[in-house]
């Protein structure tokens, strides 16, 4: 496979409603979408940065900027370029690993296109279709959090995740508790809490949740497990776990129970695919988180979780959670279920008047 180059693409996307989490509200999403193109076939990646650097220290234009002027030229220096030899070539460059892989999905796309092999196969998909849970805001207000999960729930979805922080916890759990039963249920901190918060957080224990994510800073691993020791309710960690050694390390440390994959957090999707196999190893569940992703890095989000260790409905939501119109073919939730593209590498292309309509910005970086 020889590439000729890579296109970067920024697109902004309007949400069909303000998303508010512990670290802000997004309504437009700015993401890169990667275009790889080859003398074989073209390959689409996404980066999962966030338009500001509230959720990581990643953001987008940061990651156009890191492509662009670093990462792809140290790949055009490889000879003989693989999937698996671009995260190897990009080690130099410290962090920016929604970057890292947004650009080895790109390329691994493409291989897989030409060689009409599709992502879940290449990764391991013992499933064709996986169970879908939707990430809920902090709203204003109870019954408007009750509207929509009531909604949510009409809709199929099978787990409901609650965004979480001071002063929207307890509360809000207890009255979806109360309102829809034993619905599958988990919360969302973002890292808004702090050790000392231990016993308000002992406060979500007779909800049966089935986790709460993240409720402590990124790298606070032994403050997570010392929280595990004074809560009932199951820890999982998203944005601590950046590697596969740091997943290894959450476990032994006993800091989580459970690991939220995300392959933009991670540097890609091999690297959460080795994540997935760490916490196999130890007995540990696992699912698919996201970053409001469009089509592109949404199939590759879902042939990921079509794997044997994703036991937990993750959240791969229908495209129209987030957008009145996707990039590519949308995502629709049957039976509370989406299904696994079958097709060569991601299974679905972005729509050229549909993209060009949402790019902002195009960069061509030749090989
Ligand atoms: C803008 S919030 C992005 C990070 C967040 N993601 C979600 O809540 C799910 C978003 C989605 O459905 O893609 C998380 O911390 O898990
Ligand atoms: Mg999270």
């Amino acid at each position: 496979m020889k590439i000729t180059g890579v296109e970067i693409r920024t697109v902004e996307i309007p949400l069909v409603s303000p998303f508010r989490t512990s670290f802000g509200t997004e309504d437009v999403r700015r993401a890169l979408l990667l275009r790889v193109v080859t003398d074989e076939a073209e390959g689409w990646g996404e980066c999962g940065a966030g338009t500001a650097p509230l959720y990581s220290s990643e953001y987008t234009d940061a990651a156009a900027d890191v492509l662009s002027r670093f990462l792809i030229p140290a790949l055009s220096e490889v000879r003989d370029l693989t999937p698996h030899r671009v995260a190897p070539a990009l080690t130099p460059f410290k962090g920016h690993r929604t970057a890292k892989a947004a650009l080895e999905a790109a390329v691994l796309d493409a291989d897989l296109r030409a060689r009409g092999v599709s992502f879940g196969h290449a990764l391991g998909a013992v499933r064709e279709s996986v169970p879908c849970g939707v990430s809920v805001g902090i709203m204003d207000s109870i019954p408007e959090l009750l509207d929509a999960v009531a909604a949510y729930l009409e809709e199929g979805y099978l787990r409901i995740k609650l965004k979480i922080e001071p002063g929207w916890d307890v509360e809000p759990v207890r009255a979806v508790r109360e309102r829809f039963g034993d619905i599958p249920l988990q919360a969302d901190a973002n890292t808004a809490y702090r050790r000392g918060d231990a016993g308000h957080l002992a406060g979500l224990d007779p909800f049966g949740l089935l986790l709460v994510e993240q409720p402590l800073a990124e790298d606070d691993l032994l403050g997570h497990a010392e929280l595990a020791r004074r809560i009932t309710t199951p820890i999982c960690l998203d944005e601590s776990i950046v590697s596969a050694r740091a997943a290894a390390d959450a476990i032994a440390l006993g800091a989580c129970q459970v690991v939220n994959i995300k392959p933009g957090r991670v540097g890609g999707y091999l690297e959460a695919r080795r994540i997935h196999d760490v916490c196999a190893a130890h007995d540990v569940p696992v699912w698919c988180g996201g970053m409001l992703e469009t089509g592109v890095g949404r199939a590759a989000n879902v042939a990921l979780a079509a794997l044997p260790g994703f036991l937990l409905p993750g959240d791969t939501s229908a495209s129209e959670r987030y957008y009145r119109t996707d990039v590519t073919a949308p995502f629709r939730l049957r039976d509370g279920h989406l299904a696994v593209p079958a097709g060569p590498g991601l299974g679905v292309t972005p729509i050229p008047e549909i993209l060009d309509a949402v790019t902002v910005a195009t960069e061509w970086v030749p090989f």
